[in-house]
């Protein structure tokens, strides 16, 4: 099934085997966060502490060129045609390395993966919600500068128990300025109210999550009326313990009430899944496979990509559902 992705932090997409690597050479010690090749941690507050432990082992220029490329080349081989992910320039700079250095050297990564299989991509610079608006507005600010041509978004992520949306209404106003693309992360810690906020306060085109927007029926009706999209990540909300269980999940109930969805895999190894998990949860669901293919075509039409990009990749999606005698993925 031809798959894209719009959310994926990309120091939360580096394998432990890969953390582990540069740790060892690095001298720092990870003993605390990867046990028996796989992440520990056991609520948001832990999982957040053992994401910045793992980002900072990189550190070079080519330790994420690497990491993207990496990244990438393991979406291509499951079969997406194309991927945006978050950066952030202060975990960055928490490692030592210069913002424009680390986004350039994702960028060679992106080109990289770009000759190697064709996927397209993008970057997403974030702020930290948790770190204040000041640091939120340096991340916009820089995200605001033309330096960046794969930079095409930004986006508000970290903790969403902290502050509230109207906090960083300045820092939107500087990316948006910018003509960049806008998500903010929502509804995953916190319930309606947060994704109401988000949506006045930030206005942006997308929220990252969302998935608690189904606890307001009228908030429901305003996204779907807004056009808002949703990206949803249902192994993170499992892993996170958003929901018990998967039958407890709202994926079906948004696609039902009309909502546009996309799947997305967050911070994959952290949370144990993959982009292509996300789309069989889907298939558990008993979501259809027209339905499937849906998704990705709402993450190219919701991707922040300039037209022609867009309309290259639909033409790509076309081509490879006619290829898989797939159903229709309109919608
Ligand atoms: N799931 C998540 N929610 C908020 N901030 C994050 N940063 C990395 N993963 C995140
Ligand atoms: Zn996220």
């Amino acid at each position: 099934m031809p798959m894209a992705e719009l959310h994926c932090h990309i120091e939360g997409a580096a394998h432990p085997d890969l953390v582990r690597a540069h740790a060892a050479r690095h001298g720092i010690d990870v003993s605390g966060i990867i046990r028996d090749g796989h992440y520990v941690w056991h609520d948001f507050t832990s999982f957040l502490a053992a994401y910045d432990r793992a980002s900072s082992v990189f550190r070079s220029e080519a330790d994420y060129a690497d990491l993207a490329a990496d990244h990438l080349g393991r979406l291509a081989a499951a079969g997406a045609i194309y991927a945006e992910f978050f950066v952030s320039p202060d975990h960055a700079c928490e490692a030592g390395l210069a913002p424009e250095a680390y986004v350039a050297s994702l960028s060679r990564g992106i080109e990289q993966a770009r000759q190697e299989s064709g996927i397209e991509a993008r970057m997403i610079v974030v702020g930290v919600r948790h770190l204040g608006p000041e640091a939120v507005e340096r991340a916009a600010r820089f995200a605001a500068r033309p330096s960046h041509p794969l930079v095409t978004g930004f986006g508000l992520a970290g903790d969403e128990r902290i502050g509230t949306p109207a906090d960083f209404a300045r820092a939107f106003a500087i990316a948006r300025d910018a003509g960049l693309g806008l998500t903010a992360h929502a509804g995953e810690l916190c319930g309606p109210e947060s994704v109401r906020a988000a949506l006045d306060a930030l206005k942006p085109s997308r929220i990252g999550h969302g998935v608690r927007a189904i606890e307001d029926p009228e908030l429901v009706r305003r996204i779907v009326g807004e056009g808002i999209v949703l990206e949803v990540c249902p192994g993170s909300n499992l892993a996170l313990g958003i929901y018990p269980d998967a039958a407890s999940h709202p994926l079906k109930r948004l696609v039902s009430a009309g909502v546009r969805v996309t799947l997305n895999s967050d911070d994959p190894p952290f949370f144990r899944t993959t982009l292509a998990d996300e789309y069989a949860f889907a298939a558990e669901a008993g979501i259809d496979a027209g339905t499937r293919l849906g998704f990705t075509r709402q993450a190219i039409e919701a991707a922040f990509v300039d037209d022609a990009t867009r309309h290259r990749l639909l033409d790509r999606l076309g081509r490879a559902a006619i290829a898989l005698g797939a159903p229709s993925a309109g919608g």
